[in-house]
């Protein structure tokens, strides 16, 4: 069958799933020439199998609200692939949450995870349930009836889910709490866990992180730092808080942050005191971003409007740019932006956060670029290490982890360099490597397994 056909069939079988689509459109670019010149990848019918999941759970979670009112939402967890390892990935608790979104992340998960080089397969999961103006008692009820479903999918060796939108450090304690009680055990079930009980450290860190250490990797192609580079950064969540940590670090300069209300520009730029404040508005007050100006007067604020058809964020004249909130934050116009604002480099920490007609301005220019799943994949390598402490019943030193984390994003980078490069493209067209590499090694894992 034809790389086309195998397409449209794709298409036809996953109707209204524009995200998960766009996905895997986003990949068959790349995929093409692997797949005219490897026919046994098409006669084991891989791409067909790495876009059906292996298993869709639904359910419904019931829970009370501090005034006793009743509330029902819909959970979900995809296990999508379990070629390289047991399910895994994160849980997302957001309004917008449906199966095209959680297909799409989780198949995007499949080649990231793959990226990492450990034994991981791919899931994604979460509820469309908005954790915004919860109290805490209400967050608590909502994870403890959902985990009352999902507890008998997941284990150890089976599904071990983390964080993602909406879930953070509180509900992950609040998840391993009720797993614990439910299934009367101690067991590396889920990762983000506090590093009091059996967390590890630098996992809250490690997805910011390991996105400005791949984003140092692209800038030594040029023989480059981040030394003294404006960056726009997006989302003011755990990624972007630390994304903006390492940028400082490097030497780099944070201009700008955001929330689904509006943005900041600090043309000063954000140093450590004023991350703290970021951190205390978003992790503790659980406020709006807008309030950085009550500390900060002379930074900007700009407001979200629904009649912009582009986002003046990403209009700011800076070196690099790191969006790190959600899928499709950058549309064709600001990538048109910053391609002529002669931006050097954007690196996504979240996941597809660039539109399809985003991703062609970008592979249309000189920019270098590069996607989640290779980016932003050092969030899932330390759960991996997370989990290996867990099974061996051990707590490894910060210095360990981040160097192991270090060496992880490294290694991603030159893997994508060299699967570009053999297949004919420029070595720094990351999508294509990241692509190439991420399927030929979950590929062959399929086939070495049978058609179970
Ligand atoms: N956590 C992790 O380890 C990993 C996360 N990712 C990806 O990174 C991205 C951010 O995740 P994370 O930081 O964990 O999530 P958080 O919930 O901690 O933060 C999300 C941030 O993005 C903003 N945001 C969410 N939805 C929208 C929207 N529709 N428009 C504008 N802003 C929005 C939120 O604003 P507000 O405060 O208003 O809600 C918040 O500032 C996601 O794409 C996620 O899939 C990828 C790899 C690993
Ligand atoms: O740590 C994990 O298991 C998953 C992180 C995640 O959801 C992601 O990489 O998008």
């Amino acid at each position: 069958m034809s790389v086309d056909k195998i397409i449209s069939n794709i298409k036809e079988r996953n109707p209204h799933q524009p995200e998960f689509i766009q996905s895997v459109d986003e990949v068959i670019e790349s995929l093409t020439p692997v797949l005219e010149k490897k026919d046994i990848f098409r006669k084991y019918k891989i791409l067909e199998r790495l876009t059906e999941p292996e298993r869709l759970i639904s359910f419904r979670v019931n829970w009370l609200d501090d005034n006793g009112e009743i509330h029902v939402n819909r959970g979900y967890r995809v296990q999508m692939n379990s070629a390289l390892g047991p399910f895994k990935g994160g849980l997302r608790f957001h309004p917008s949450v449906n199966y095209s979104i959680l297909k799409f992340l989780a198949f995007e998960q499949t080649f990231k995870n793959a990226l990492t080089g450990m034994p991981l397969g791919s899931g994604k999961g979460g509820a469309d349930f908005n954790p915004k103006g919860k109290s805490d008692e209400e967050i608590m009820r909502f994870c403890q009836n959902f985990m009352n479903e999902l507890f008998r999918h997941m284990g150890q060796f089976t599904d071990i889910p983390a964080g993602d939108i909406g879930v953070g450090n509180r509900e992950i304690g609040f998840l391993f709490g009720q797993y614990k009680k439910l299934r009367n055990e101690f067991a590396g079930v889920i990762t983000g866990k506090n590093v009091r009980w059996g967390g590890s450290w630098v996992r809250t860190e490690a997805t910011g992180f390991g996105l400005i250490y791949f984003a140092c990797n692209m800038l030594s192609t040029q023989n480059d730092s981040l030394e003294g580079k404006n960056c726009l950064v997006s989302g003011a969540g755990n990624v972007a808080q630390h994304a903006i940590e390492k940028i400082i670090e490097m030497g780099g300069k944070p201009l700008t942050v955001s929330d689904s209300s509006g943005f900041i520009y600090d043309e000063e730029g954000i140093d450590k005191d004023k991350l703290k404040v970021i951190m205390k508005i978003k992790n503790e007050d659980r406020g709006r971003i807008k309030e950085y100006l009550e500390h900060y007067s002379n930074a900007e604020y700009h407001e979200n409007k629904d009649d912009e058809d582009y986002n003046p964020l990403w209009d700011i004249k800076a070196d690099c740019a790191f969006p790190c909130a959600t899928q499709n934050e950058i549309n064709k116009k600001d990538a048109e932006n910053l391609v002529n604002n002669n931006i050097m480099l954007i690196a996504e920490g979240a996941n597809m956060p660039v539109t399809k007609e985003g991703v062609q301005v970008f592979q249309d220019s000189d920019v270098m670029y590069a996607q989640g799943k290779a980016s932003n994949a050092g969030g899932v390598a330390v759960s991996s290490i997370e989990m290996t402490q867990n099974r061996m019943g051990e707590s490894w030193s910060r210095e360990k982890v981040n160097k192991q984390l270090m060496n992880i994003m490294n290694t991603i980078h030159k893997d994508c360099t060299k699967a570009a490069e053999e297949y004919g493209f420029k070595k720094t067209n990351y999508v294509h490597g990241a692509n190439i590499a991420g399927f030929t090694r979950v590929a062959h894992a399929m086939i070495e397994q049978g058609l179970t």
